[in-house]
């Protein structure tokens, strides 16, 4: 089994759950009372090369990355230093993720909030919803392609915003195929999970033009956000490099700082 499949069995079982607790049809009419999703496109077309900063505790690859006790006060401080979106890892077994940590950060900050899981299901982007997200990430290679383009379907549908992760050209492929906008190339190999920089500037010249790409994984400082942004990158997504930093509001302002700065390179459209 790869590490995505063993990740997937296990987000399947925890939802499993989850739908025993609370039916999908009374989700679905609690999340219609939610309030309405962000603009996220809005906050990540800002100028600049934007930077979306993740609440992440541990990975598959590294193990326990940081003893986030309060990941509010960590989202505030990602708000102050500019982080265009939040992301929130909710996973729970190999990320120590959770629902909980997203509702706490929700309400502790105004910026988009991206919910990072591993979506198969229709219950999870309803869920998501309930809880305040704004954006959902897709990662094709967890999904069937059907599935891709009725997740897809269903997210903007509810009027939040789809980050479709691809790897590599074939799956690059099949995000367009369904329609997808907003790309974001992961750098993390998900069978050896080694991280390779290359990977966004072997893709990013093949993707349309007029698609939002956020070069994902690996950045650790500004140098590389400014060797993303040279490859076309318009925006970056950050874990590790930031919460494992031991200054996550520092390094981030660094990050941000290099992304407006005049000499970081502009996608040209
Ligand atoms: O981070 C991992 O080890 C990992 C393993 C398997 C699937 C996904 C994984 N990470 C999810 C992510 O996409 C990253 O959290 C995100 O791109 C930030 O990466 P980084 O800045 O390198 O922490």
């Amino acid at each position: 089994m790869s590490v995505l499949e063993d990740i997937v069995a296990g987000v399947r079982e925890d939802l499993a759950e989850r739908e025993a607790a609370l039916p999908f049809d009374e989700l679905k009419r609690k999340a219609a009372e939610a309030p309405a999703p962000r603009d996220v496109m809005a906050s990540l077309k800002e100028s600049g090369i934007g930077v979306i900063a993740e609440v992440k505790r541990r990975s598959p690859s590294k193990g326990e990355l940081a003893d986030i006790a309060d990941p509010a006060s960590l989202a505030k401080d990602y708000e102050e230093a500019g982080a265009r979106v939040i992301s929130v890892l909710t996973e729970q077994r190999r990320f120590g993720g959770s629902l909980a940590d997203f509702d706490a950060v929700r309400a502790a900050v105004d910026v988009p909030l991206l919910r990072k899981d591993f979506i198969v299901s229709p219950y999870q982007v309803h869920e998501a919803r309930l809880h305040g997200a704004d954006m959902v990430l897709l990662i094709v290679a967890a999904l069937e392609q059907n599935a891709l383009a009725a997740l897809l379907d269903r997210v903007e549908s509810l009027g939040m915003t789809a980050l479709v992760e691809i790897h590599n050209a074939e799956e690059a492929d099949r995000a367009l195929e369904v329609g997808a906008q907003v790309l974001g190339v992961n750098a993390r190999n998900l069978h050896t999970l080694e991280v390779d920089r290359d990977v966004f500037g072997r893709l990013a010249p093949g993707l349309p033009m007029e698609t939002f790409k956020i070069a994902e994984s690996g950045v650790r400082g500004p140098g590389d956000l400014m060797a993303y942004a040279g490859h076309g990158a318009d925006a970056v997504l950050v874990g590790e490099g930031l919460v494992a930093s031991g200054d996550p509001k520092g390094a981030l302002v660094k990050l941000v700082t290099a992304g407006s700065h005049p000499a970081c390179p502009r996608p040209s459209r």
